[in-house]
């Protein structure tokens, strides 16, 4: 099993290189764990406590749930990998049955902060854009598919988006293997690590 590791700030692109690199790939060779479904599960807590929440900060991750799946798909055994609501900012309690593939693609904002899930990583990549375009396009995908307003977005943007990249995100660059540039779609990084992966099918 090959699994790869991609990270990078919100907006940079990361989704988006996923869906390139898995658009020519069989569908039963490649599976995708997206951080985001790791989200602690905060249903103790009222929405007007959970809107509250710093969703860029590692701890908002519960990484023992993400480390123990990736230990179980390491080991042949399906995962139900928890449904994320970015409305509810909340788990659904649905999940998705994740069977494990022969090259396994966890993305998300924090995922090469903790040391025990780097380790896991036989690739690890960063997806860098700039933080303008980031925002950007983090306030277009936002008011368009999650729910959210201006005012919303450029208010977490400033309380925790930016300092929480800068604290944390952003220094995780150094641990990664390969680094995409992607201020604009990057076509011929994407080629270069589905090379790879099409390599490690054979
Ligand atoms: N290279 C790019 N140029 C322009 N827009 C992009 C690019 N990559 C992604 N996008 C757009 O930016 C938004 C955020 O991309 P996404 O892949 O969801 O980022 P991430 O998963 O890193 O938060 C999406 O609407 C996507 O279509
Ligand atoms: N309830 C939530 C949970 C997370 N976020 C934001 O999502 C970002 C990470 O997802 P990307 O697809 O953009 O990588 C992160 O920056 C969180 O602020 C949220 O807005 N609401």
């Amino acid at each position: 099993m090959l699994i790869i590791g991609i990270a990078g700030g919100t907006g940079c692109g990361k989704t988006t290189v996923v869906n390139q690199i898995i658009s020519e790939l069989p569908v039963d060779e490649v599976c995708v764990i997206s951080q985001d479904s790791y989200y602690n599960d905060t249903s103790h807590l009222p929405y007007e406590e959970r809107v509250k929440i710093n969703f860029d900060h590692p701890q908002s991750i519960d990484f023992e749930l993400l480390i123990s799946h990736l230990k179980k798909l390491k080991k042949g055994e399906t995962i139900q990998q928890p449904v994320y609501s970015f409305i509810d900012h909340n788990r659904t309690g649905e999940t998705l049955p994740t069977k494990p593939r022969k090259v396994v693609i966890v993305e998300g904002i924090l995922i090469l902060t903790n040391p025990a899930i780097r380790k896991m990583f036989d690739i690890k990549i960063y997806v860098h854009a700039d933080s303008d375009e980031r925002l950007i396009r983090r306030l277009k995908r936002d008011i368009a598919e999650r729910g959210r307003d201006i005012n919303e977005v450029l208010d977490r943007y400033q309380t925790t988006l930016k300092p929480m990249h800068q604290q944390f995100i952003d220094p995780t660059k150094e641990f990664a293997d390969i680094i995409i540039p992607n201020n604009n779609y990057n076509t011929v990084a994407v080629d270069i690590v589905r090379t790879i992966v099409k390599d490690r099918l054979n």
